[in-house]
Order: structure tokens, then C-alpha cells, then sequence
């Protein structure tokens, strides 16, 4: 994603902007970043040499709630692609329909080449530094690539140092540091309730049809897992050490017990090997992407088979390859739709911290379906509406709702 992002996000915008007739000054408005923070990171590495990191914090908007969204730890992350990645959150969370505004934030790392002791230390440092701009009623950070509920722990650790105990300043929390159950899954869980959704308004079933997933992290697993569970035919996988293909289907406890044994799929044994472009383009009903941003190119898209997208992973698709896509009737459940379950469930992991009171899996995953539906129900009014492809009729639901909140406030 990293160098295009910010580009590619503004590129949505501007064209959902112009849909919903926005004024120049408002658009600019929404567009603009309250506040990005930039910070040296100085750590002491396992063979005693200093470390220095560069970490952000990027609070997109908050007309609507406190500023929400991830941290990623990863060798790409730059301001752009945290910009870009903080205004994904503001529209998602409007979208989703859960009261917070949008941020994100990340290291610029290589998250595989540190120890866990290296991990901690980062994470508290980049805690030392941005701790004054966070908190349960300002800004809430939460995982994203190659961060987890362990980071999350760290954070809250570091915080409480700083500011008491207050454990909805982020969530994706162990469960036994005030975690909800169910937010693992949860973005993967999401993915598979709007496809439920689509395949019910296409009139198909789900059972048998073939899906690719890029990507064996927290959302690609749980992906994988979820849709196989329902009867889907988990036909490739793939993560850094490149796709696993089967025709025939994947078994994918058997990965998902491989990757918590060696840490990566590399090793395990499937039909054929494929590196992670040609997987995008292999014939299967239903393509999740669930690792990095950009890899859905122009030429990408003209080689795909998928009769449908449902974007995991945050701005997998170009404009360029968007507009490819919609030529040749491929059904896009975009990003800012398809991934806010994860930001759903920490939503209710928000609330339970805030009320100290704990729901069970069940009661998680109802309202989870619940929010997931009427997130579906409004992006695909507006589109069959508007006759816009489905990203456009989210951009569209949430960008109508950041706007309205914004004038409501009175500028
Ligand atoms: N976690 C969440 O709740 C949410 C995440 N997202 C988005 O979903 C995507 C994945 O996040 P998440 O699952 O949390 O991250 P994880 O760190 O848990 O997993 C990332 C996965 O992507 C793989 N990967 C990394 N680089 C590549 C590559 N170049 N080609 C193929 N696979 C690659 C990793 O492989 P390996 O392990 O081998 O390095 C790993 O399997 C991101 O875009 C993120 O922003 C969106 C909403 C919520
Ligand atoms: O759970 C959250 O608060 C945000 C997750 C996230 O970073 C995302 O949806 O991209």
C-alpha cells in the first residue's frame, strides 16, 4: 500500500465527494487530518546496541467519537500510508455505525526480525511518547499488521503507569486484561457475514463455492476458518512465504495448526505452490485479500476470476483496478465494509471496559451480525440507489454521516 495510499484514499474520496455534492471547502475539511504525530523511538536491542524507530499516530477525524483504529508494525509504514489508513477508520467506523471517528498509527519496523523483549520495548517507548494524545474518551488504538493482544497488553500497562487504570484506552486486549471474546475473529467474522449477506441478495448459497485467501494473519486465518465452516471451499492460502493451492480444497485446521507450530506456512504441503500475485487471479468464486494494501493492480484485475471480492486487508484495490473491476461485473465488498468488524467488536470491548461488565461469545457475535447487516443494508441501498459500485455506496453512507455529525457540531 505504503508509497500509493494516501493517493489512492484521497482518489475515493474525491470521487465520493462529487457524488454527494460536497463543496470544496467541506470536502477539504473532511479530508484533512486533525493531528499527526511523529515520534523518535529510542530502544535498547538484545545485543545491547541502540535501536531508533520512527512511529505515528494519526488522528484522522472525531466529529462522530473519539479517534479509533489499529497499530502496525511493519518495514512499510510511513506518514502517507498512516494517513491514509486513519481516514479509512473514519469512514469505516461511520459505516459501521459505532461511535468513533477515525485514526491509526504504526512503527516503521520489521516486525519478524525483533525478539519479543525488542517488541515490548518499542511498543512502551512508542507509549512513553504519544501517551498525552490517547485515551478511553480521546483516542483508542487497537491491533493491526503484526501487532496483537500482546502489544495491546504492553500498551495498557504502559498507559496505566501514566494515567491510572483505564482499559479502554485499547482494545484487542488479552481476555484477561479485559479483551471481549470474540474479537480475534472478529474481522474475519465480518468478512463472512457480508458475504452472507451478498450471496443472499445474488439469490446463490455459500456452501461449495471456492475461496482464495491472501494473507494467514488474524483476519485471513479467521477467514479461512469461518468460510470453510460454513460449507465454503477453501481452494488457496498464502501468506509471506507465498500460496498454497488445492482444487480439491484446504484443510485449513491443518494450516492453521502448522502456522501456530512454525510461525509461517512455509514447509506445508498443498497440490501446487503459487507465489502471491498468481494467486490473486486463480479461479475461485470469492477472493479475500487480508494481508497488504495495493496488491489488486490494474493488470491484476484484468487476470481476475473471483466473481467476487470481500476486501480484508485496508485498500487492497487500486482506483485503476477498481474501475476494471465494476467493467467486468466482479461484486467489490470494499474495505471500509468488509473489515469493520474488527472495530465493531472493539466497540463493544469499549463498552463492556467502560461498564466493567463482560458479554459472552454468543451475545458478541449477535450483535456483531446485527451491526454487520445494517453496515450492509445502507452501502447497498445507496449503490443499487445510485448505480455506484458497492465502495462508492459505503464512501457515500459514511462520508454522509461524518458530514452530518460535522455540521451538527456547527462549522
Ligand atoms: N486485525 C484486525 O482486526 C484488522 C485488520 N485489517 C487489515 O487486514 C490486513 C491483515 O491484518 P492482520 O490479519 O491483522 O495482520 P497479521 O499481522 O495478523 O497477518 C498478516 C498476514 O499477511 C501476511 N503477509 C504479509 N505480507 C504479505 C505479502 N506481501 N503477501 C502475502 N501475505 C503477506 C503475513 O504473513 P507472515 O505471517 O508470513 O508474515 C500474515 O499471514 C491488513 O491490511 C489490516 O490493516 C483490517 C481490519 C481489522
Ligand atoms: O479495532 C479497531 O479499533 C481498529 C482495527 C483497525 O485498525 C482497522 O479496522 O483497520
Amino acid at each position: 500500500m505504503s508509497s500509493d495510499a494516501l493517493e489512492n484514499a484521497n482518489r475515493y474520496f474525491e470521487q465520493a465527494a462529487k457524488v454527494l455534492d460536497l463543496g470544496r471547502d467541506v470536502a477539504v475539511q473532511l479530508r484533512t487530518p486533525f493531528r499527526e504525530v511523529r515520534v523518535e523511538l529510542n530502544v535498547r536491542m538484545d545485543d545491547g546496541s541502540i535501536g531508533t524507530f520512527v512511529g505515528y499516530r494519526v488522528q484522522h477525524d472525531n466529529a462522530r467519537g473519539p479517534f479509533k483504529g489499529g497499530l502496525r508494525y511493519h518495514h512499510e509504514v510511513d506518514a502517507q500510508e498512516v494517513t491514509a489508513l486513519a481516514q479509512l477508520m473514519t469512514w469505516k467506523t461511520a459505516v459501521a455505525g459505532v461511535p468513533f471517528g477515525g485514526g491509526k498509527g504504526g512503527i516503521h519496523v520489521d516486525a519478524s526480525k525483533l525478539s519479543v523483549g525488542e517488541k515490548e520495548r518499542i511498543t512502551r517507548a512508542f507509549v512513553d511518547k504519544i501517551n498525552d494524545i490517547v485515551g478511553d474518551h480521546t483516542d483508542i488504538p487497537a491491533p493491526d499488521m503484526y501487532t496483537g493482544p500482546q502489544e495491546m497488553g504492553w500498551f495498557l500497562d504502559q498507559y496505566t503507569k501514566y494515567h491510572g487504570y483505564k482499559p479502554g484506552v485499547v482494545t484487542g486486549k488479552p481476555i484477561e486484561l479485559g479483551g471481549s471474546h470474540g474479537r480475534a475473529a472478529a474481522t474475519g467474522r465480518g468478512c463472512l457475514y457480508v458475504t452472507e449477506e451478498l450471496m443472499a441478495r445474488l439469490g446463490e448459497p455459500l456452501v461449495g463455492k471456492t475461496v482464495v485467501v491472501q494473507g494467514f494473519g488474524n483476519v485471513g486465518g479467521w477467514a479461512a476458518r469461518l468460510f470453510a465452516e460454513q460449507g465454503a471451499l477453501v481452494v488457496a492460502i498464502s501468506d509471506i512465504s507465498g500460496g498454497y493451492y488445492d482444487p480439491k480444497g484446504i484443510d485449513v485446521a491443518a494450516a492453521l495448526a502448522w502456522v501456530a507450530k512454525h510461525r509461517t506456512l512455509a514447509g506445508f504441503h498443498a497440490a501446487k505452490k503459487v507465489d502471491n500475485d498468481e494467486l490473486l487471479t486463480l479461479p475461485c468464486d470469492i477472493l479475500v485479500p487480508a494481508a497488504l494494501g495495493g496488491v489488486i493492480t490494474e493488470e491484476v484485475a484484468r487476470g481476475i476470476r473471483a466473481r467476487v471480492i470481500v476486501e480484508g486487508a485496508n485498500g487492497p484495490t487500486t482506483p485503476g483496478a477498481d474501475e476494471i473491476l465494476f467493467a467486468k461485473g466482479v461484486h467489490v465488498i470494499p474495505d471500509i465494509l468488509a473489515n469493520a468488524g474488527g472495530v465493531t467488536v472493539s466497540y463493544f470491548e469499549w463498552v463492556q471496559n467502560l461498564q466493567h461488565y463482560y458479554w459472552d461469545e454468543a451475545r458478541v457475535n449477535e450483535e456483531l451480525r446485527r451491526v454487520m447487516r445494517a453496515a450492509f443494508d445502507a452501502t447497498w441501498e445507496q449503490s443499487r440507489s445510485r448505480s455506484l459500485p458497492m465502495r462508492m455506496g459505503a464512501y457515500v453512507v459514511g462520508i454522509g454521516r461524518v458530514y452530518t455529525a460535522t455540521r451538527m457540531r456547527g462549522l
